[in-house]
């Protein structure tokens, strides 16, 4: 983490939470609440299923990164990430750089149960989503890991006691 940083990253797999917890967090702590996913979506005017149809993941990937760059900017803010910005040397370099980075993550089962009814994750169309979710993780937990500041399963835990817990982690570091 950048030394004395105001910014809160919320990194994890799809489904762990970053997205509910943040938006909690950022009013808890009087922080402005982004969201990475939602930022493209607003550029683009266009929803995330669609820009991997027309540009593929690559290109919502180069999206991702373009974003990153323009939030990194920003001070005093919450931002839930999406859950493949790891992938890319550059983001993880950013995200570490500038804020405190917290680590969401649940079983896969409870990621499977939490993501079933929204049908907007795009990587999460196919025929068996809990191998899916499994495969991702497995090439993606060794990336969250090696930036993360403080690490929280909220497969154990209510959003507001992630909140909690994160607070503290963030004011003791
Ligand atoms: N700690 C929790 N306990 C119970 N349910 C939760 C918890 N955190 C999130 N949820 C529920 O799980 C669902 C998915 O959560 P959310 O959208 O915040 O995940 P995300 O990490 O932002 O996923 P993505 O990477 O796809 O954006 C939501 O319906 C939310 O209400
Ligand atoms: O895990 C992923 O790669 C993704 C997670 C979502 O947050 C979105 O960023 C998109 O659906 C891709
Ligand atoms: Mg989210």
């Amino acid at each position: 983490m950048s030394s004395q940083s105001s910014n809160i990253y919320l990194v994890g797999p799809m489904g762990a939470g970053k997205t509910t917890v943040g938006r909690l967090l950022a009013r808890e702590l009087g922080k402005q609440f982004y969201d990475s996913d939602r930022e493209i979506e607003t550029r683009t005017g266009v929803d995330i299923p669609t820009i991997f149809e027309y540009e593929g993941e690559e290109g919502f990937r180069r999206r991702e990164t373009e974003v990153l760059r323009d939030l990194v900017t920003l001070s005093d803010i919450v931002l839930a990430t999406g859950g493949g910005i790891i992938l890319r040397e550059e983001n993880r370099r950013l995200l570490q750089d500038h804020g405190f980075v917290v680590y969401l993550y649940c079983p896969v089962e409870k990621q499977l149960e939490r993501t079933a009814r929204d049908t907007h994750r795009p990587l999460l169309r196919t025929s068996n989503p809990k191998k899916r979710l499994a495969e991702l993780l497995a090439v993606r937990a060794p990336l969250y890991e090696s930036i993360a500041d403080c690490t929280l399963n909220t497969g154990e835990c209510a959003s507001r006691q992630a909140v909690k817990k994160i607070i503290q982690a963030y004011r003791n570091s």
